[in-house]
């Protein structure tokens, strides 16, 4: 089964900014992927729009065999508390406890207040964010403060909350992009070792070109809105870097779109 079908999807911006301009694919249950492309180039777009949060100007989503429409809310929902989410700036609440942190993941299967959520939560719920814990490695920081971890615990801590979810789709939004280099490996390594042992789809947003080809199988790699390749990541070397990036490589390749799309902005507001 397809987990993600993309159908030439368009996304316009204040009916003249073109993000992405007829992005077509297609991805099967199981699958890891990276998608590359430098700043500015849709991959932010193209994340919100497959959960929904951005409605695409043209062209149709589907996730797990149903539709991505806004106008159907319900349905909108249930798709959504299939599909796992990682960012780069990990999104735990910082003065409450990781135990406390990973049960919000399983919010929207419980009718409680966030505030109250954690003393109401069943038992069953609660050996599931142990065990989800306990996946990450984490059981034995369960009471500490949120604020109070590394930056790869931190990751390590919203991973086990996404994992509440049991979810069939990961989207990872640059998971590493604020770790060091080891604390980046082992979230690597957990992402791609949970995607593979309970058949996950894994959609990755990522800069590290060494670390796209070791933990994806496959790139889609957008350039100006659209797809510029999608392959096998073994391709992936200096040619198609230079290709893709330009001489400068992924990082500086962006700056200067960031520097005019912040003055853009700077304009508009
Ligand atoms: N809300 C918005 N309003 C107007 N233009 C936008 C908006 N969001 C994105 N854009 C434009 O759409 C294009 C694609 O942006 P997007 O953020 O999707 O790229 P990206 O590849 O994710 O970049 P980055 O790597 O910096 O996150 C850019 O030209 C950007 O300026």
């Amino acid at each position: 089964m397809n987990a993600i079908e993309v159908n030439q999807i368009r996304k316009v911006y204040n009916q003249r900014d073109v993000a992405l301009n007829g992005i077509s694919f297609t991805i099967k249950t199981g699958e890891s992927i990276v998608i590359l492309g430098h700043n500015g180039s849709g991959k932010s777009t193209l994340f919100r729009t497959l959960t929904g949060f951005e409605e695409p100007t043209e062209g149709s989503v589907k996730l797990l065999g149903r539709g991505v429409d806004a106008g159907k809310r319900n349905h909108l929902r249930e798709t959504r508390k299939k599909v796992g989410m990682v960012f780069q700036a990990f999104g735990l609440v910082d003065n409450v406890s990781v135990f406390q942190n990973v049960l919000f993941g399983a919010l929207g299967q419980v009718k409680f207040a966030p505030a109250t959520y954690s003393l109401f939560a069943s038992d069953a719920l609660r050996e599931r964010a142990m065990e989800c814990l306990d996946r990450v490695g984490l059981a034995h920081l369960s009471e500490r403060r949120a604020d109070r971890l590394s930056g790869g615990q931190k990751q390590r801590i919203a991973i086990a909350r996404m994992l509440m979810q049991d979810p069939e789709i990961i989207l990872a939004d640059e998971p590493i992009a604020s770790l060091d280099p080891k604390a980046g490996r082992e979230v690597m390594e957990l992402l791609k070792g949970i995607a593979e042992e309970r058949n996950i789809t894994l959609l990755m947003i990522l800069h590290q070109l060494p670390i796209a080809k070791k933990y994806a199988d496959r790139f889609i790699a957008l350039k100006n809105g659209e797809v510029f390749a999608d392959g096998d990541v073994t391709v992936i070397d200096e040619n198609f870097e230079t290709a893709l990036f330009g001489n400068a490589g992924p990082e500086e390749a962006s700056s200067d779109e960031t520097s005019q799309h912040i003055e853009q902005e700077a304009k508009s507001s």
